[in-house]
This record gives C-alpha cells, sequence and structure tokens, in this order.
C-alpha cells in the first residue's frame, strides 16, 4: 500500500482539534494530496506535530505525514482555508465556534463535522448547531461518520466511511478530499441518519461494555446488538432520517465496530461501569472523549419527544445514575406485552411500523417531487 504523495495538490484543509480522531483525519487527508494544517489548543501539541510529525498523547507510535502542520494560533489556521473539519467534544463545538465565526465571516469553506455527539440542553445535532453558529448555507456543511476507529486508521488499516450532506455537490467535494489508498468515502444526502447512526451506536457500545465488564457472554451481546439496531433505527427513522442509512456504513457498520473494538472508549466506559465503578470514577479515568456519555440524556428526551421507546438506552441511563445493578441489563425491559416489538413484525418499528411508514411515504413524495437520493453506501 502506498499512501504517501509528497507534494500536497488537493485543497487547503484545516482540522481543529488534535485529539485522536481530529488527527487520523488530518493524515487521512493529507495522504489523500490535501494541504493540511492542523489546530492544536496546546502550543506544545502543535510543537511535536510539526517538529517530531508524531501526536504522542493521542496517536503513539504513528508517524504523520511530512506535508502535515500545525499552529495553535486559529487565525493562523485558517488563512485561505478550503474545508474546515471540526474534531473537539461535542459538548466544547458551540463554544469553538463563537471563535471561529468572526474568523470565517467572509469565507466560502466547506465545514465538516467528525463528531459523533448530541448538544446537552438543546438536543441538537453537531450540524445544526454548526448552522446555528456560523448562520452559514447549510448546504456547505457535511458531516463523516462510519466504523472509524482512529487508531486503526491511523495504521492504515483498509476502512470505508460516509460523507454526508444535503448537497450531494458538498458531499462529492469533501468525499473526493478524504479518500485516500486506505480509507474509502461513500456519499449520501441523508444527514440526519447520518448523523444518528454515529451518536446512537455509541450508547449501544456503552451498554455492551457493560455486559463485558459483568462477565455475561456472546448471547447476551448479540441479542443487545440486535435490539440496539431496531432501537437505532426507530429513533432515527422518527426524528426524518432514511432507514437504509441505518443498515449502512453509518449505522450497523459503525456499531459493530464500536461494539467489539476494546479501542473504543465508550466501550471502555462501559465496562468499567459493569465492573462496579461509579459514573464519576469512570470520568476520572477516561483519558479521552467518549461521547456517549453526554448523549444519553438529550436521547432520552427526543425519544420521549418523538414517542419512540429506547429501553437498551433507558437501561444505560439507570445504570449511568446508579439506579440500576448491571448485572441486570438485558436486551429488553420486561413490558406489559410479552413480545417485544420487532420481532413479531421482524422489522423493529417501535411505533408498529409507524414510523417506517412514515419515512417511506417521505421518501416517495421525494422522489414524486422529482427529488431522490445518489451514492448509497
Ligand atoms: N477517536 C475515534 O476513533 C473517533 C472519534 N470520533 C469523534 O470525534 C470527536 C473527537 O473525538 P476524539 O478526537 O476521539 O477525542 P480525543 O479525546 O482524542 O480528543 C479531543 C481533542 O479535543 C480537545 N479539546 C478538549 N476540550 C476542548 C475544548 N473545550 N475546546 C477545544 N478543544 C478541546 C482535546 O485537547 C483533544 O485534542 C468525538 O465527537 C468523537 O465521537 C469519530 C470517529 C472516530
Ligand atoms: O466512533 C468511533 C468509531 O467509529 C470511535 O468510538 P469511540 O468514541 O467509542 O472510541
Amino acid at each position: 500500500m502506498t499512501p504517501k504523495r509528497t507534494a500536497p495538490v488537493g485543497p487547503r484543509a484545516t482540522v481543529i482539534g488534535s485529539g485522536s480522531w481530529g488527527t487520523t483525519f488530518g493524515k487521512i487527508l493529507a495522504d489523500g494530496g490535501a494541504q493540511v494544517t492542523m489546530w492544536a489548543r496546546r502550543p506544545e501539541l502543535a510543537q511535536e506535530i510539526n517538529e517530531a510529525k508524531r501526536n504522542s498523547r493521542y496517536l503513539p507510535g504513528i508517524n504523520l505525514p511530512r506535508t502535515m502542520s500545525a499552529t495553535h494560533e486559529l487565525a493562523t489556521s485558517l488563512e485561505g482555508v478550503e474545508q474546515v473539519y471540526l474534531s473537539v467534544p461535542s459538548q466544547s463545538l458551540r463554544e469553538n465556534l463563537k471563535a471561529l465565526r468572526p474568523l470565517l465571516a467572509d469565507s466560502d469553506a466547506k465545514i465538516i463535522s467528525l463528531m459523533k455527539g448530541v448538544e446537552r440542553g438543546t438536543g441538537l445535532r453537531m450540524s445544526q448547531v454548526i448552522h446555528q453558529e456560523l448562520r452559514c448555507d447549510p448546504d456547505r456543511i457535511a458531516v463523516a461518520s462510519g466504523p472509524n476507529l482512529a487508531l486503526e486508521i491511523a495504521r492504515e488499516q483498509p476502512t470505508a466511511a460516509v460523507i454526508s450532506s444535503r448537497s450531494q455537490e458538498t458531499a462529492d467535494t469533501v468525499a473526493r478530499a478524504a479518500r485516500n489508498s486506505y480509507f474509502r468515502t461513500f456519499v449520501n444526502t441523508d444527514v440526519i441518519g447520518t448523523e444518528f447512526g454515529g451518536v446512537l451506536k455509541n450508547l449501544i457500545a456503552v451498554a455492551i461494555g457493560i455486559v463485558d465488564g459483568v462477565g455475561y457472554g456472546e448471547n447476551t451481546k448479540a441479542s443487545i446488538i440486535t435490539r440496539g439496531l431496531v432501537e437505532m433505527t426507530d429513533f432515527a427513522v422518527a426524528n426524518g432520517a432514511h432507514p437504509e442509512t441505518l443498515q449502512g456504513l453509518a449505522g450497523l457498520g459503525d456499531l459493530i465496530a464500536t461494539c467489539q473494538s476494546p479501542l473504543s472508549r465508550n466501550n471502555t466506559a462501559g465496562r468499567l461501569l459493569g465492573q462496579g465503578y461509579s459514573f464519576q470514577d469512570v470520568v476520572k479515568q477516561m483519558q479521552q472523549t467518549a461521547e456517549g456519555l453526554a448523549s444519553v440524556a438529550p436521547i432520552l428526551q427526543l425519544a420521549r419527544e418523538a414517542e419512540v421507546d429506547m429501553p437498551i438506552v433507558e437501561q444505560v441511563k439507570m445504570v449511568l445514575d446508579g439506579k440500576m445493578d448491571p448485572r441486570d441489563i438485558a436486551p429488553h425491559l420486561t413490558t406489559d406485552d410479552d413480545t417485544p416489538q420487532g420481532e413479531r413484525t421482524n422489522h423493529g418499528q417501535a411505533d408498529g411500523g409507524g414510523a417506517l411508514r412514515r419515512a417511506l411515504q417521505r421518501a416517495f413524495d421525494q422522489f414524486r417531487n422529482g427529488g431522490g437520493r445518489a451514492g448509497r453506501d
């Protein structure tokens, strides 16, 4: 495999946030030929990236491309930028955008979210927070998601991802920049499904971690993954996603990767909870971002508003709140009805098919009006 290029020929790209995923994505872009500048909060990290071509805290053992540079000056990082990639913890996005806004006021750069959380308090997806704070044309915004454990990709293991934007042209442009010999990007225009896939699989990965920590085996895990995908689909579809997006890389694909891998921070956080550590202990022990912990409450609030049942996510919340013994976690809660919805129909719609019906109606209306979608993953 020969991903390296000597001289950058692609777009000028800036990555805001030099943690594990931001730095890995910077490497993906640079190996694809983009001229990449990393913005790091800490000057010493910017210096390490510039001089040693390393990010030893977040990506130990990885050599970064020689063409990649870094700065801790926000304004410098954005000079002449054509694509801005955002990779900070979701709960800090809004404050970061406030600093970015004046610097991007005259720019028509594309803005791409690499994050997999929703904002506490508002329940907004990251692309919605970006739109609110930058007040830019939504067609300039894209999101990236998929089974993308940073360290595996930094080691150049072949991986696929989805780039999604309301605008097909934006999705295509970003997908071209974020593509190289070990990273393959597909496009779609279902931003809602793509973003929620990444957020929701984190919550199921926490549940799987809990099960691992308790010491339960593969049957319990397979049951939770399968029922978890049903919950993810029901929730996302009720909130406007296309159901097939959840069957693709940004849904099922990411769910498998995150639930299976000890590299996953959400999975790790769950494992600690399953071993009996309290939520506070887990937060103290986590050195990196585990988005699922902050997304549980806003997701359950949105689920209540959309009248979607999420029994597994409810149980994760109860374990986090110390209100449920991790050993009691199960693929579904006991309900009045002996048969959980979905196993009867094999579709898994918690509302008896209403969400799927509404989604199909939407898709039908879209095609009838000359819409339609391209580039499925
Ligand atoms: N690590 C992974 O494998 C993947 C992560 N993601 C997503 O990428 C996003 C970023 O996660 P990671 O890079 O993994 O996290 P990380 O914990 O490795 O790095 C977070 C970075 O943000 C910085 N940071 C922390 N608080 C900040 C603030 N208030 N303002 C600005 N910067 C701040 C940290 O210094 C660090 O550089 C998350 O939403 C995560 O879900 C998505 C795909 C893969
Ligand atoms: O999103 C990821 C893989 O696709 C990374 O998962 P974690 O945030 O749980 O490490």
